[in-house]
């Protein structure tokens, strides 16, 4: 079973119908991708593309149009769940419930037997402190964003997905966040991570997909594209004039260097550039 991806994501579609009306709207058309064991991989895309929309498909909250995903090597059910834990963006805490007793209510819909010493872990892991037993209505919206990835946690899930788990919160929550996704992959589980933080997914994530206007734009490992990516920018003092040279190769690099002295061309600089995500985000998927 090792070598089963966690989740397997095969031509995902959703077209939503406007109430009183003809018209639709394709918001997924056609996804596929695999999530590794140990695996974490990035979900991109600008806003509306279809992220959230295939998350909620993969955790059953939306029903498919079209296609299927599957968890741990078997079709979606109830029971595969169990070993997803899910933080959805803008999640809802019940306002009454304290952090201590949301979460239990979550470990226990879990089927956790004894949570409690897993609920003070996960809350005090997600750095909700002191609140951990005021009424949810009383905090912030870090802290909430917070209680909702301790109660994502809470039955150590081995497939994690977070939809926009920075959303709200300060620096530290941040840094919370980002020490926990390499905590799972160190553990061997897998995280599926939608973030508009391109500076986060190119710290955390092994492969990436971008979404544009529902279908796959882009989607194979980070470390390959960026490298694929790698260019030399070449700059020359010609005639009292400075130019930058773009070369790819390392026979590029030697030609444009040999044609520029031999012209008598003075060479300044030459720095290798990696395209960044925000870069490859840029031209794939707007
Ligand atoms: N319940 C719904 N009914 C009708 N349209 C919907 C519904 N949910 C989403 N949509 C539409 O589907 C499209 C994709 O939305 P989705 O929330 O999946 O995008 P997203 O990539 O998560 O965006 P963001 O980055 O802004 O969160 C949008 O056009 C949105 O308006």
């Amino acid at each position: 079973m090792e070598d089963v991806p966690v989740l397997a994501v095969s031509k995902l579609a959703k077209t939503f119908r406007k109430p009183f009306s003809s018209k639709s709207i394709e918001a997924v058309r056609g996804v596929s991708f695999e999530v590794e064991r140990g695996q974490v991989y990035g979900f991109l895309g600008p806003n509306g593309a279809g992220k959230s929309t295939t998350l909620k498909m993969i955790t059953g909250l939306v029903a498919p149009t079209s296609g299927s995903a599957s968890l741990f090597g078997a079709p979606f059910s109830h029971d595969s769940l169990r070993k997803v834990g899910f933080l959805p963006e803008n999640p809802y805490v019940h306002p009454h419930l304290s952090p201590r007793e949301f979460v239990t209510l979550c470990a226990r819909l879990s089927d956790m037997r004894e949570p409690a010493a897993r609920v003070s872990e996960a809350l005090a892991r997600t750095g909700v402190g002191d609140t951990i037993d005021r009424p949810a209505r009383t905090l912030s919206k870090g802290t909430l964003q917070r209680v909702a990835l301790a109660a994502a946690l809470v039955h150590e899930p081995e497939l994690l997905i977070l939809d926009e788990p920075m959303g709200g919160l300060d620096p530290a929550g941040r840094k919370h966040v980002r020490d926990l996704v390499l905590e799972q992959k160190a553990k061997g589980n897998s995280v599926l991570l939608s973030s508009h933080v391109l500076s986060d997914v190119e710290l955390l994530c092994d492969r990436v997909c971008i979404l544009r206007s529902g279908s796959v734009a882009f989607e194979g490992p980070l470390a390959g594209v960026l490298d694929e990516t790698f260019r030399t920018e070449i700059t020359l003092i010609e005639n009292q004039k400075t130019d930058i040279i773009i070369a790819n190769g390392e026979a590029e690099i030697a030609d444009v260097l040999e044609r520029a002295l031999a012209r008598g061309a003075r060479v300044v600089s030459v720095t290798p550039k990696r395209e960044t995500l925000e870069e490859l985000f840029v031209r794939r998927a707007l």
